[in-house]
């Protein structure tokens, strides 16, 4: 990335975990959000309109919800990204049908990348973030270096 410098920031402990799923994905989330419920309810979770209330209802655990995704919850999620207040993205996205909101879907895992935060696109991955070591413990992780990106802007 040109013109872009980068620094260390610390991750903690408790992660803050944005969920979303498309329509047709959400019984894989909430089946796979149900099996992972210990896990999850050690961290903070957030997530899109629809999915959150679903996810509430079958988990039982508080979950923030933003608005619903194709009315701009996708953008909120992704606000939060480069304010650094998630810590990890797990989305289900359909890789099946087209979405009318396909821009803010491109810019929520683009703002992911950019922060470098780790995505989970599907049920397997998902298993594999969950299962490191990484989710209990404190870790340092490259984030851009955004005053050093902003003296430079002149
Ligand atoms: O459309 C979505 C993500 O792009 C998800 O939104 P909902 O959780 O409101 O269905």
């Amino acid at each position: 990335m040109i013109g872009i410098s980068f620094t260390q920031a610390s991750m903690a402990a408790r992660k803050r975990i944005a969920l979303v799923a498309h329509d047709h994905c959400k019984t894989f989330l909430l089946d796979w959000a149900e099996r992972q419920k210990d896990k999850l309810a050690e961290h903070d979770l957030l997530a899109t309109g629809t999915t959150g209330q679903l996810l509430h209802k079958r988990l039982g655990l508080p979950v923030e919800s933003m608005i619903s995704g194709p009315l701009g919850g996708d953008q909120q999620l992704g606000a939060r990204i480069a304010e650094q207040r998630v810590d990890m993205l797990v989305f289900f996205w359909d890789p099946f049908e087209p979405q009318p909101h396909d821009p803010d879907i491109k810019a929520l895992l683009r703002v992911a990348a950019v922060w470098n935060i780790p995505v989970a696109c599907n049920e397997c991955s998902a298993d594999y973030l969950l299962s490191s070591p990484l989710m209990e413990q404190a870790h340092s992780y490259r984030i851009p270096d955004y005053p050093a990106y902003l003296s430079g802007r002149r």
